[in-house]
């Protein structure tokens, strides 16, 4: 059944209501970034993805107030930096600062690993993402965060992460690798189950995308009249994950955005969560420590 995905929300374990599709912004130049959320916010978008490490939560809030549309109709995601996990605190002030905003809608932790800021091959000594999530925890009392959640963690991760003792919250979201050469069925199931909404990265397949010249995409776009970059986002969302296209150039925010009243069918569906290729956007070779254990992908 088709839905009109530009209104929908997903709702969350806090009972918050995340836009079903928004705009990532990782990669996306100064001069460049601002416009980009402007145009986002005028074509009806009403989420922007950002995070501290991209550089940019200064010219992603320029952008919003461009904007005009009243803070309060817009979902902010940002997200805790690896080398920042034993100053969340400090962390979420930069980050509220810098976006120009009393609170965020969404804080994640970026990644399980709580790299030594000192040297970046290194994890710190004394602190892991449990110790993290206990900080974490703390951030929604104060009102400056409304929703705490993770990303790029894998079962096992999650599987530490809510078996100890400390944790008192699950995490409203997970933010992870979505598209079909990255389908990850069991860490959605996995997350399905433990009341946590996944978003899809890189659902397009990021910069210089594979999927772009997959030819069974293409056929199904080109039966369906639409773009393969609309029939990925189409993919992403009936698997009841929310999307963060990425994109700099108006046409495609606007394309990527229409995503009303048509649908993928069953087969369709089937045929590319079937796509035999294999590829991720973001491994974990420059972390210090492993963070992906084989169950996010199958
Ligand atoms: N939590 C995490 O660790 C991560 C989070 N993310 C988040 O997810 C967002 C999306 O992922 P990202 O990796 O950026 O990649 P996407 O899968 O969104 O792809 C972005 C790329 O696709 C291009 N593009 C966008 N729309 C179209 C279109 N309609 N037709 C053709 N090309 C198009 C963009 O080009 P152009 O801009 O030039 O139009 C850009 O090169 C990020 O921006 C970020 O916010 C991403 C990676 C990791
Ligand atoms: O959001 C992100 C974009 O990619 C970067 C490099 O892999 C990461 O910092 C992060 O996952």
């Amino acid at each position: 059944m088709s839905k009109n995905w530009t209104k929908e929300t997903f709702t969350l374990n806090t009972g918050a209501k995340i836009p079903a599709v928004g705009l990532g912004t990782w990669q996306s130049k100064p001069n460049e970034v601002r416009d980009a959320v402007k145009a986002a916010l005028l074509a009806g978008y009403r989420h922007i993805d950002t995070a501290l490490a991209y550089g940019n939560e200064n010219e992603v809030g320029q952008g919003i107030k461009d904007s005009g549309v009243p803070r309060e109709e817009i979902w902010i995601t940002t997200k805790l930096d690896n080398t920042w996990h034993h100053r969340v605190e400090e962390g979420i002030t930069s980050s509220l600062k810098s976006l120009g905003t009393d609170y965020v809608d969404l804080y994640l932790v970026h990644w399980p690993s709580s790299t030594d800021p000192e040297d970046l091959k290194k994890h710190l000594p004394d602190w892991d993402f449990i110790k993290t999530w206990q900080e974490m925890q703390k951030l929604p009392a104060s009102g400056r965060v409304k929703n705490i959640g993770v990303s790029n963690f894998a079962i096992k991760n999650l599987e530490k992460l809510l078996n100890h003792e400390s944790t008192k919250t699950v995490p409203a979201v997970n933010q992870v690798e979505l598209h079909p050469n990255n389908p990850s069925p069991k860490l959605l199931d996995y997350c399905k189950e433990k009341g946590i909404h996944a978003t899809a990265y890189s659902c397009l397949g990021s910069t210089n995308s594979p999927l772009a010249s997959d030819k069974t995409l293409a056929k199904i776009a080109e039966q369906k009249g639409k773009t393969t970059a609309q029939v990925l986002l189409m993919w992403g969302l009936q698997r009841g994950s929310s999307v963060i296209p990425k994109s700099v150039t108006a046409g495609r925010i606007e394309a990527n955005f229409q995503l009303d009243g048509w649908s993928l069918t069953d087969e369709e569906m089937k045929t590319l969560s079937s796509l035999p290729d294999r590829f991720k956007v973001c491994g974990d070779s420059w972390l210090p420590i492993k963070v992906f254990f084989g169950d996010d992908e199958a």
